[in-house]
């Protein structure tokens, strides 16, 4: 792997308060997400799932500073997050609709370096750099439709690890490929975290991925959708995809959040009771600190460092 890659490790620290994000005015108004509260330390890999609806896009892409929150704040390394951010890559959910089929696989990956002012050699050295820790060094000269669609995604990700920004989110990125790809993109994209030090939130529909990824799974849902749970993922740093899904461990975590999701799926319909997060509560319990509130990871990034267990934001009946 590149480890000489710039990144700049896991930049600073993600925190989202008390958000809330409403589409349309008036009699058109949906309130898509409510008090929401999120805290991503430095080299942490937090996956968030949800419900279909839920808000899981219109979150990730406040976090990218592509959309302002209506209410609450999102704040990067203490600073208010206005817009998107230099430290902060996206790879979006489709490399069908993000590639250029008439740019070479190269100028693909360089092409946003150019909007930021980075010299041609440097664009293309990045670039090369980067189809290499893809694992794709040789086919900078191809046209993103001569590729496979695994390979594709892997250009999509190359150009977000083009940006050399220590904080990546990715959006359902492997949604659009067959199984056996998304799980050699999944273990690629643990071997780059790894490797850079990065921090990753990744937006998926699919539990076990989910788990199988996360340092912390984070649920949402409810109507408003909020942060119903933050489950640890006592799973160690080493996965695979055999004996990590084989794990017991992993199993249990799985059949929590999927109860998690159905739950707050039956609630959103109306039908079941009502969940509300302990972390997103306007009034705090007096002894938690300000990060527990938040659902953080105060006291540790739980990355494999103790038995699964619930941070914050039980889901409460
Ligand atoms: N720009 C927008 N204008 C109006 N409504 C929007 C906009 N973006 C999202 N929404 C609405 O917000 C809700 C949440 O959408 P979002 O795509 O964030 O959910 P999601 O959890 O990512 O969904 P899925 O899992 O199906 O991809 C949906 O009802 C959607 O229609």
């Amino acid at each position: 792997m590149q480890r000489h890659m710039k990144t700049g490790g896991g930049g600073s620290s993600l925190v989202v308060e008390d958000v809330c994000k409403t589409f349309g005015h008036g009699a058109d108004e949906h309130r898509v997400i409510e008090g929401l509260s999120l805290r991503v330390d430095p080299g942490e890999f937090v996956c968030v799932v949800g419900p279909s609806g839920a808000g899981k896009t219109t979150l990730l892409r406040c976090l990218s500073g592509l959309i302002r929150p209506t209410t609450g704040t999102i704040r990067y390394g203490g600073e208010l997050l206005t817009r998107p951010h230099a430290d902060i890559a996206v790879v979006f959910q489709d490399y069908r609709g993000s590639l250029l089929p008439w740019m070479r696989v190269r100028d693909n990956v360089a092409f946003p370096l150019e909007g930021m002012g980075v010299k041609r050699a440097e664009r293309n050295r990045r670039a090369e750099e980067c189809l290499g820790a893809v694992g794709l060094a040789d086919v900078g000269d191809k046209y993103p439709w001569q590729l496979s669609g695994g390979m594709q995604q892997r250009v999509a990700i190359a150009r977000g690890l083009a940006y050399e920004a220590p904080v990546l989110l990715m959006d359902e990125p492997f949604g659009s490929v067959d199984a056996q790809s998304r799980f050699d993109l999944e273990d690629l994209t643990l071997s780059l975290r790894a490797s850079l030090g990065i921090t990753v939130v990744l937006v998926t529909h699919d539990i076990d991925e989910a788990v199988y990824l996360g340092d912390r799974v984070v649920v949402i849902g409810g109507r408003p959708t909020t942060v119903v749970d933050n489950l640890v993922v006592d799973l160690g740093a080493d996965r695979d995809q055999i004996t990590t899904r084989a794990d017991h461990r992993f199993t249990d975590l799985r059949t929590r959040v999927l109860t998690m999701i159905r739950e707050a799926q039956a609630q959103a319909q109306g039908e079941g009771p009502t969940v509300r997060s302990e972390s997103t509560s306007e009034e705090p319990a007096p002894d938690r600190s300000p990060g527990d509130a938040m659902g953080g990871a105060t006291g540790g990034t739980g990355r494999g460092d103790g038995p699964a267990r619930e941070k914050t934001g039980r889901a409460v009946r």
